[in-house]
């Protein structure tokens, strides 16, 4: 199985990435949060330099829907030493689907395959496609994948929630297996894999359908020959920022202890001071982190009410320590 970090737009950044390839390094490719500017502004530079990216396989992440803006800012990335990226169809944020973009782009199909063509016949980059299943209901799935048959793509990532779900409901694995079935691309499993138990059931769900559809196949129970996985792909966002050592698991190794995780978020915090301009920039950057990284503290309220309010990095590194003392960490 090969395992992609999910691009989170300001939590996975290069120092997030830097710090868990010290401590981990069981990511095969790390996605970054998107680039959306035609010009790449100072920020999403920073994000992509090879200097802040050294020993990780890294893709860099387009979010647009103009074909020449894709173009000019996948040749940008190719000067940088990047041969492959990562188009964006997923983002459900309501200013960007406003202008067709993301999750929105899936409401115009004509356009985006339109935009597509346009891409495919230009960019001397590899593309790989990171795509919910519709906007409004996986109705739109068939039509839509229909159009990603036609193009080359190096592969496709499938989030299969619709963008009006946002993060709520459950992925749809019809949707999924829909792909399975009918599409040539290799494929990418994302959502919702947080536990070891997440990742039993998707691989279960996954197996029975490489016996089923050997069975139409061949007439026979299951094929002795195939030990593989239908889809040996699988992106994890959420479950590794509540669980760092989530992937360790996956893997059959033991499940990381509290001063694997506290070493790990202090080289983050060091990170953020070492590249941010201020503390109020680093502790902004913290606390999005602490609404993953508290979920498995026994009794983390308190502490997290103190890091939300906390304007001073001395102060939030005591309560930090504390929290890390006081409290087990242990998944429920
Ligand atoms: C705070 C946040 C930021 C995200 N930023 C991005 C992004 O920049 N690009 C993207 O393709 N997906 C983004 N996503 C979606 C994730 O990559 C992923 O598809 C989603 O969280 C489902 O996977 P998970 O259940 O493993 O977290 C973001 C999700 C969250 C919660």
């Amino acid at each position: 199985m090969k395992f992609y970090l999910a691009p989170m737009e300001g939590l996975t950044g290069f120092v997030f990435r830097n710090a868990y390839q010290k401590h981990f390094g069981n990511i095969d490719t790390y996605f970054t949060p998107f680039i959306n500017n035609k010009k790449m502004n100072y920020k999403e530079i920073k994000d992509i330099l090879p200097e802040h990216n050294e020993g990780m396989h890294v893709v860099p992440q387009i979010l647009t829907n103009r074909a020449e803006d894709f173009l000019a800012i996948a040749k940008e990335l190719g000067n940088y030493g990047y041969e492959s990226v990562n188009l964006n169809l997923g983002c459900p944020s309501g200013t960007v689907v406003a202008k067709h973009r993301g999750a929105g782009f899936l409401a115009v199909p004509e356009e985006l395959d339109h935009f597509l063509e346009e891409i495919f016949a230009e960019c001397p980059l590899r593309i790989s496609v990171k795509t919910r299943v519709g906007v409004n209901d996986a109705g739109e799935w068939e039509h839509l994948l229909s159009i990603y048959e036609k193009f080359p793509m190096e592969e496709l990532i499938i989030h299969p929630r619709v963008q009006k779900d946002f993060y709520n409901n459950t992925p749809d694995m019809e949707a999924f297996l829909y792909a399975v079935e009918n599409s040539r691309h290799t494929l990418c499993y994302n959502g919702d894999i947080c536990s070891v138990e997440d990742y039993r059931t998707w691989r279960q769900q996954m197996e029975e359908k490489r016996k089923c559809a050997f069975m139409q196949e061949s007439g026979q129970q299951t094929d002795p020959e195939d030990t593989g996985s239908l889809v040996s792909h699988l992106m994890l966002g959420r479950g590794v920022l509540k669980n760092p050592g989530l992937i360790g698991e996956l893997t059959g190794h033991a499940p990381i202890t509290k001063d694997q995780f506290h070493a790990f978020h202090d080289d983050i915090l060091k990170g953020y001071l070492d590249v941010m301009s201020g503390e109020r920039n680093t502790l902004f950057r913290m606390k999005e982190l602490w609404f993953y990284f508290a979920k498995y503290f026994t009794e983390p309220e308190k502490y997290v009410k103190q890091i939300n309010k906390t304007q001073h990095v001395a102060e939030y590194r005591v309560i930090v320590d504390n929290l890390f003392r006081e409290q087990e960490w242990e998944q429920k």
